[in-house]
């Protein structure tokens, strides 16, 4: 059995796309850990995976996978080349779609240039929907006060469907995305672990931005990563209310847009790569592993 596949990407948010409308595949752990693996198999940060949708009011539902195989609720850079996927394969001829994640439904509209403004929903500040327990708050206005390793460190916290920290530095370039990154991702004050992102405010419409994400390290551009920190920027009052931001990443710049109050709203460009075919019981043979139980 073969399965076809899309590499895409978003800025360099390089993805695995996979339609299981038309097609059947069981996705274990392992298996996507291999496909995800540079080395053994075809490499991605996420896999995105195209499924019916599971109630009448969208079209589809979409799911996402980070390198290390966690299941994850949100990926926006996915989001766009989601919406041009499904095109492209024909799965669906309307400019604008719903479609149903982990974390609720989003609304992806694609322009004749082939851009893509996803209605990323409302971004959500209160410690319990991020989720942030730390042992004692430690709060000045929005900022917290987080021991890491030793070291207090200032951060806000937001989520966009998935969970954000992020933390306001002087210069991007300078950033210890590494290691200050890995041990926030891990620590214990987000149980459900945390994409950390280090921005520098530019001006009130421009910031720069790197994300060490989740399950997965450094990226070169995270969609909900700059969603959260615009509407942490326009939160602080450091960035504009309503007006276009750009959010300036490694792989290149999207368009944020926040009103508080009203959902986040982010263009950007997509890209195709290549398109293959892979069989699922042949990778996992040859990695040693037992073959998928129940692909066919
Ligand atoms: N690259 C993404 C975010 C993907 C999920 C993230 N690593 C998580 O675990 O939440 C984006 O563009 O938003």
């Amino acid at each position: 059995m073969l399965i076809e596949f899309t590499k895409m990407h978003g800025l360099g948010n390089d993805f695995m796309v996979i339609d299981l409308v038309t097609q059947r595949l069981e996705l274990t752990t392992e298996l996507v850990q291999l496909l995800g693996d540079r080395h053994l198999g075809i490499g991605f940060d996420q896999l995105l995976v195209v499924e019916p949708p599971m109630r009448p009011d969208v079209d589809f539902s979409y799911r996402i996978f980070n390198t290390d195989g966690s299941e994850v609720e949100q990926c926006g850079n996915g989001a766009r080349c989601f919406a041009r996927f499904v095109q492209a394969r024909k799965l669906s001829f309307k400019q604008r779609i719903r479609v149903e994640t982990a974390s609720g439904v989003i609304t992806l509209s694609t322009d004749r240039y082939g851009w893509v403004e996803v209605d990323m929903g409302k971004p959500k500040f209160e410690p319990s929907e991020i989720p942030f327990t730390p042992k004692a708050i430690t709060k000045i206005q929005n900022a917290y006060h987080l021991d890491v390793a030793g070291k207090p460190v200032q951060l806000y916290v937001a989520n966009m469907g998935n969970p954000h920290a992020i933390i306001r530095v002087d210069n991007v370039l300078d950033a210890d995305v590494e290691t200050l990154g890995r041990a926030i991702e891990s620590h214990p004050a987000f149980p459900d672990k945390v994409n950390v992102g280090f921005m520098q405010v530019m001006n009130q419409r421009h910031i720069r931005l790197r994300v060490y994400e989740r399950g997965v390290g450094e990226t070169q551009a995270c969609g909900t990563g700059a969603c959260a920190a615009v509407a942490t920027g326009v939160r602080e009052g450091w960035l504009d209310e309503g007006a276009e931001v750009r959010a300036q990443l490694y792989g290149g710049s999207l368009v944020i847009r926040w009103q508080p109050g009203y959902s986040v709203m982010m263009t950007g460009p997509t890209a195709f790569v290549y398109e293959g075919v892979f069989s699922p019981d042949g990778l996992m043979a040859q990695a040693g592993m037992k073959p998928t139980p129940s692909a066919s």
